[in-house]
């Protein structure tokens, strides 16, 4: 794609930047589970009290039906903008405490930053069915890759051994300690990001004039921003409001029909398994 003028790229998140299983296993779950406490100490709090009444009013007849009507949709992975800002809400404890940390795919950083290093220097935006307030959560405590700083301790720590003519067991400690925080480490990725965009703003995913409104509010022409998504449905929207898309496929995501698997590659579109091989 180079030398096409792409001038923005605007990334999904669940089954593109990050494991389908994070979102459906860890964050679903998460937010299940912190419910009760906070319906038990927040319902009538004004800062739980919008989130309480964007839900209809059969669902807010208490907190057990609240409850129950949101183990419901969950369950159905239903993505309503009520929903969605419910489940924002219930993220922040656990980001903050550590219990939640985005594990992205190792390609997504370094793309994203080799995007906004280029001459031109990219937008790069987010276009997720999540809450603009979850999207800014998961990349602001974005898992640090541990492997990755694993191999930098081990190389450094060597390195350090051999220009040392004796290692103390003090130091040894402190290697050991600053390793063992790497593992528990986060990175922020939101200075990277200049746009978010949700149901709330955007409209629905898989309708063309979300993309439309994208295009209009980073003012650029449709042709001028990549949409990437493992969701065929929602490049197929894209496309149709004249934005590049492709197909982003990753480990863990469902097997493309064949019908799918040749709409991804209209146009001589092709089909992606990593960010690093996005050409824009
Ligand atoms: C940003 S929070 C986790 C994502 C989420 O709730 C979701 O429904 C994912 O939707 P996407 O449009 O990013 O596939």
């Amino acid at each position: 794609m180079a030398g096409q003028k792409i001038k923005a790229v605007v990334l999904d998140i669940e089954g593109t930047v990050c494991p389908i299983s994070f979102v459906k296993d860890v964050l679903f779950p998460y937010s299940l589970h912190a419910l009760p406490s906070v319906l038990s100490t927040q319902w009538d709090s004004p800062s739980f009290a919008p989130f309480r009444d964007a839900f209809p009013a059969e669902a807010r007849t208490s907190p057990a039906a609240f409850e129950a009507h949101v183990h419901d949709l969950t369950a159905k992975d239903v993505k309503i903008a009520y929903l969605k800002g419910l489940q924002g809400y219930l993220y922040q404890h656990g980001y903050a405490t550590g219990a939640l940390k985005t594990p992205f795919f190792r390609d997504v950083a370094p793309s994203i930053k080799r995007w906004k290093e280029d001459s031109r220097g990219l937008m790069v935006g987010i276009y997720s069915s999540g809450s603009i307030s979850a999207q800014k959560l998961l990349f602001r405590y974005a898992a640090l890759d541990t492997a990755a700083s694993a191999t930098t301790n081990a190389a450094s720590s060597s390195a350090s051994k051999g220009a040392l003519t004796e290692s103390k067991g003090a130091e040894n400690e402190e290697e050991n300690e600053a390793e063992e925080k790497k593992g528990t480490e986060t990175e922020d990725l939101t200075p990277l990001l200049s746009a978010y965009y949700d149901t709330t703003t955007a409209g629905y995913k898989a309708e063309s004039s979300s993309y439309t409104y994208i295009s209009r509010d980073l003012d650029l022409a449709p042709e001028e921003i990549l949409f990437l998504s493992d969701s065929v449905k929602e490049v197929v929207a894209a496309r149709a409001a004249g934005l590049r898309a492709k197909v982003v496929v990753r480990e863990g995501n469902p097997v493309l029909s064949d019908e799918e698997m040749e709409q991804a590659v209209e146009n001589g579109e092709e089909i992606v398994t990593s960010l690093e091989d996005v050409d824009v």
